[in-house]
Parts: C-alpha cells; structure tokens; sequence
C-alpha cells in the first residue's frame, strides 16, 4: 500500500476537529460562564448554587469528573501499542496501575483536608511547613511534572491525529493546546464539571462502539473467532520474557514492568496534581475508570495482532514499524482496519476529547503555580483578586505554547510516546514520598524534604543512564527507552528520597494557619498574606467542629481499609495466581474480554447516567432559570426549590474552598 493509503481522512478533518471543535467548547464555555455569572451572580445565590450543586450533584458528578480527567489520550493509545507487543497481560497492569492511584489518592486527600482544611495547592503547604528553599525546588518539580506530562500527552495525541488525517505534526502539535487555552481561559473553570461530563459522555459511547468493533467485524466476527484469529497470529510471535512467548500468557515480564513503570509515574502525577481533588466518588469514578484502559487495550491491541497480517489493516503487506509503533499509531491503524473512516472520525473525537480535559487541567495547575506560588508570594503579595487572575490566564497561554514548542523539539529530537512514557517516571517520582510525608509524617525534617527530592534525581538519573549504557553498551533513543534502565531509574529516584529523608518534629496545627479562602465580602483587600500571623499554637482551633473531624478521620481509616482492598485485588488476588505457566484457553479469553467489555459498560454507567440521575434536581433547577429568563421571568429568591434547606455557614464555606480547590485561582473564589 502506497503511504497515502495509510491516512482515511483529510488533513481538513483533522484542522476542523482541532480547530473546530476546540472553538465550539470554548464559546460553548462562554456561554455556560454567561449563564452562570447571570443567575448566580447575586452571592448567595452563587454559593447556595454552588451549594445545592454540592450537595445533590456530589457523588455521580465527581465520579464522572475522575473518570474524566484520569482519561488520559496515553491511556488508550499506550495500552493499545503495549498490548499489541507484549500480549494480553500489558492492558491489565496499565488498569492495576490506575486505580490503586485513585484509592490511595483518597487516603491522602481526607489526611490533606484534616490537617490543611484551608489548603489550595500543595506547594502552599511544603512552603509553610519547610520554606522558601524547599517551596522553589517543589515549585521546579511540580512545574517539570506538569510540562513533561503534557508534552507526552500531545506528542502521544498529535501524533494520532496526523496518522489520521495527514495533518502535519507539528500543527497538530501547535493547535491541540490553543483549543485548550481558548477553552480554558474563555470557559474558566466554573463550568468544568459540564465541560467534562460532555467530554466523557462522548469518549465512554465511542470507546464502547470501537471496542465492540472490535470483536465484531468483517474480520473478527465474535469472540470465539477473535480468539481463533489470535491463536493463529501467536504462531508468529515470540515474546521474549512471555511464557512460551505466547501473547495470551499472564506471565510476561515486559507488561508487568510496563504497569510498574507507569503505576510509579502516575502515582507522582496525582500527588502533584490532585491532592486536594478528593470529593465524594473519587473511588467510584476510580474503580470505573479500570475498565478503559483495560477493555479498550485488550481489545484494540489484540486485534492489531490479529488483523496486521490481513490485507484489511492499513499498512498490509508490511509489518509496523518500531517508529510507528513507539509513536502510537498501533490504535489508529487498528480502527482504521475494523471501522474504516467512520472509526478513524470517532477515534480523532476520542483522542481530541481526551486530550483537551487533561491538558486543561494541567494548565490550570501550572497557572495555580505561576499565579498562586510564584506572583502572590514573591513578586506582588498584596496582589488583588483580577490581578492573580490575569496573571493566571497569560500564564495558561504562555504555559500552552511553551509546551507545544517543547513537544516539537522532542519530536524533532527524535522523542516519541513511548520514550516519554517510559522516561516520566524517572523525573517525576523523586518528589513522591516527601510530598507524601508533607501530610502524612511529621517527622520529614524540612532540610530532608528539600534535599531528599535533588538527591533522589539525581540518583534516579545516574541509575536510569548507567544500566542503560551497561545493558546496550551505548546511549541512544532506544537504549534509554528500554524498560529495565527506566524501571531501575524509576525505583532509584521513588524509594531514595524516601531513604534521604531524616527525621524531625512537626506540629501540625501549623497547617491551621493557612488562611480560609477571602470572599468578596471581606473588607479588608489591603493584604492577601494567606498565612495568620499566630505565634502561639495553642491559640489556633480547628476550623471543623469535633463531630465533622471524627467523621473525616473515620472517612480516613475507611478508604485506606478500601485502598488496601482496591490494592491486593488488582496487584495480587487477581493477576498474581494468573502469572504462572498457562496460556489463556478459549473459555478463559472469551471470559476476560467480555467481563473487561461489561466493566466498560459499567464504567458508562457511573460517569455518564448516574450524574444525571444524581444531579436531576440541579438540572431541574438550572433549566427552570433558563426557562425562565427566557420567558423574562427571572426572579432568582422565588426560585429555589421547596423544601430546600439553606446552606449553613460552614457548608458555604466549604462550597468556597470547594470553588477554589477545583479551579486553582483561575476564577474569583466567592
Ligand atoms: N490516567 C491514566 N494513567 O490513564
């Protein structure tokens, strides 16, 4: 096949969907920001609102919020590449690997909102706890953890998108962000959780349709003969490290250092980003997203085993290439082969879609640490509310043109997907467990957590570069790549920064200090210091009443019983007694693929129809203003639904901090 058989769809569909719909959710987000500021621009009907969307919206919302933003466009397009060479145990570590995070993620957020209930972002509270020298360093790590994500989630997505459309790389490279700074600046974060239930609504029912596709089409007509086909395809693969070198053995040494590598990466990346995310259904929208990765990897990169001899995928008579395959394109090729152009139009929607809610909140985060951390407490700490929010909006532009820029010198450098994947962790991790003991151990001495992280770099680093050079003899793209140097370099840099911590003596009611989130209502604007001035700790109280600080230290011991549960399922119970000597019989595949095709339904349920079924009084609410303010009758006090108890003051509160935490300081936080 010529190379121009390879790309279904025009390099118009590719500009359309990039440019195009990224201008549809913006001025969509425009107009929902418009609705919003209308009716809920009076302050208790703003807070209540926020309120009422706190308390009816709560569970199924967040859910669909962590299905949304765990979403990741690498988990799919990864998944598929590493399923498709290492067989039928990869996807599985990848979703092992997922939702342990989200668990233990609870576990730190409930500790984080005990000791820090007035916390924003977790470099604040390294700064209180350590100060300033240990406040830059996290700042730079928290910075690199943010940019290196995001470049590998645009190269990883540009690069399916120009394997789908022929659109050049480096536009894909340069337009995928600005959709997402037009979004996120025009939007603000008021409307996310409607923007990221819509992104998940449209990604869960394609994913659906593409992984059923898979399992049945011209080629694959179920999965008695999906297996039929794999048995046959297995005849020509060797894996080295595979029992038998079989594709369907659980016993492969590549796909368990796969999930190792990447559970170590994203451990470090949601303790950076989210540590202060954690609302109600953190563990359902945790426990759901497993599916994805694990059903769609399964299925797509199985297949691409199973059709790549057949004259139907793109590439046929040929083999994939390496480059092809690090660069991601084994998803694209697959759907192409069983979905045609309708396929390669969803998947270009998924891979969009996915990378828009993700790198939208990466650039929020980076704009927290620019506005937040570095402008509000070094360069103009009387900053008023527009000014921080100015500085925030500049700073997610600059922010997404720095990142493409950076995608595009790698790509030129010869940097794909893969290598980014493999490579995160080892930069990533070092700042893992003092980040942890920040919350949880008081005894982290601040000069161990300021050093304990450089330490762990540079020792993960050395590790990571010196077996690569002992394993291959040289350093090269494909040496550094390799997946023992990387797990190695991940390993040193995680657990070495925890053996450079030495100990101390913490109080925590420090923490206490942190002052609440101001409201407009404050009269006094003259100081944003968010730190009281107390010198005696013993006059500082807790902002929760006992019976809420018994409650959450409940809620404590309960999700870290679950995370230890969520743990040995996934990383023991489960897989352990499948990594021995068997390869999957036919009864056992058709097992595993539909059990991972049913969770993904499961997974369609809790992110896309129990939002609305928990939310239906919020929706009622919202469309009955519109409703209204359509007809002229806007009376906004007359609106509130019968029977509804008014917010106390320390459930607005939280709604405000609630505000805050969810959108860095993008937005005013009333
Ligand atoms: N969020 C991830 N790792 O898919």
């Amino acid at each position: 096949m010529s190379s121009e058989s390879l790309v279904p769809l025009s390099q118009g569909a590719g500009y359309g969907v990039v440019v195009g719909i990224g201008l549809v959710f913006g001025i969509g987000m425009v107009l929902v920001n418009r609705f919003l500021e209308r009716y809920l621009n009076e302050k208790s009907d703003h807070t209540e609102m926020f309120m009422v969307a706190n308390r009816s919206v709560g569970t199924g919302l967040t859910a669909s919020a962590v299905v949304s933003s765990w979403m990741w466009a690498t988990a799919i397009i990864w998944t598929t590449a590493q399923g498709y060479l290492y067989g039928i145990a990869a996807p599985f570590w990848y979703a092992a690997g997922v939702s342990i995070q989200i668990a233990l993620m609870t576990v730190l957020a409930i500790h984080a909102k005990v000791k820090v209930p007035n916390g924003h972002t977790v470099l604040e509270i390294v700064r209180l706890r350590y100060g300033t020298a240990a406040h830059i360093i996290y700042i730079f790590l928290c910075f690199a953890t943010n940019l290196l994500s995001v470049t590998a989630m645009i190269l990883g997505a540009a690069g399916v998108i120009t394997s789908l459309t022929g659109m050049h790389i480096v536009a894909s490279t340069f337009l995928l962000p600005l959709g997402v700074i037009v979004y996120t600046v025009a939007g603000g974060l008021k409307a996310t959780f409607l923007t990221d239930y819509v992104h998940t609504l449209i990604v869960m029912v394609i994913l659906a349709f593409l992984t059923i596709k898979v399992i049945n089409n011209s080629a694959i007509t179920g999965l008695s003969s999906f297996y039929d086909v794999l048995v046959e395809a297995d005849k020509t693969r060797d894996i080295p490290g595979n029992y038998k070198g079989s594709i369907l053995s659980f016993k492969s040494k590549s796909s368990i250092i796969f999930g190792l590598v990447h559970s170590f990466g994203d451990f470090a990346l949601v303790l950076w980003i989210r540590v202060f995310g954690r609302r109600p259904g953190y563990m359902l929208g945790g426990i759901a997203y497993f599916a994805v990765p694990w059903a769609v990897g399964t299925t797509t990169g199985l297949a691409a085993i199973a059709l790549e001899r057949s004259p139907i995928f793109p590439t046929y008579p040929r083999l994939m290439t390496t480059e092809e395959i690090n660069a991601g394109y084994v998803l694209p090729y697959t759907v192409m082969a069983i979905a045609g152009k309708g396929g390669a139009w969803a998947l270009l929607l998924v891979v969009f879609m996915c990378v828009t809610s993700t790198t939208s909140a990466e650039l929020i985060a980076v704009s927290s640490i620019f506005s937040f951390d570095i402008y509000r407490t070094y360069i103009n700490p009387k900053a008023q509310d527009h000014q921080v929010i100015r500085v925030s909006h500049w700073t997610v532009i600059v922010f997404g043109v720095f990142a493409s820029a950076f995608a595009t010198a790698l790509h030129y450098g010869g940097i794909d997907l893969n290598w980014m994947g493999y490579f995160l962790a080892t930069i990533i991790c070092p700042g893992m467990f003092p980040l942890a003991f920040t919350i949880l151990w008081k005894k982290q001495s601040a000069p161990a957590a300021t050093i304990a992280p450089l330490l762990g770099l540079a020792s993960g680093i050395a590790v990571w570069l010196g077996t690569a050079y002992a394993y291959s003899g040289e350093l090269s793209i494909l040496s550094t790549e390799a997946q023992l140097p990387c797990l190695w370099g991940a390993l040193t840099s995680t657990f070495s920064s925890a053996i450079y911590s030495i100990p101390d003596d913490f109080d925590w009611r420090v923490f206490l200090l942190l002052s609440e989130v101001k409201d407009e209502s404050d009269e006094d604007t003259s100081t944003n210091s968010p730190v009281k001035d107390i010198k005696d700790l013993n006059s500082v109280t807790h902002p929760y009443p006992p019976q809420e600080l018994k409650r959450m230290n409940r809620a404590a011991t309960l999700a870290a019983i679950f995370s230890a549960i969520i743990g040995l399922v996934t990383w023991v119970v489960w897989p352990l007694p499948l990594y021995r000597d068997y390869i999957f019989g036919k009864s056992f595949f058709m097992g595993w693929t539909a059990v991972s095709e049913i969770w993904l339904f499961f997974c369609i349920l809790v992110a896309v129809v129990y939002p609305v079924v928990d939310g239906r009084k919020v929706l009622a609410r919202a469309f009955t203003l519109f409703y209204q303010s359509l007809s002229g009758k806007k009376d906004l006090q007359s609106t509130s639904p019968q029977g509804e108890t008014s917010p106390s003051p320390a459930e607005v509160k939280e709604a405000a901090v609630s505000v805050q935490n969810r959108s860095g300081v993008l937005e005013k936080s009333d």
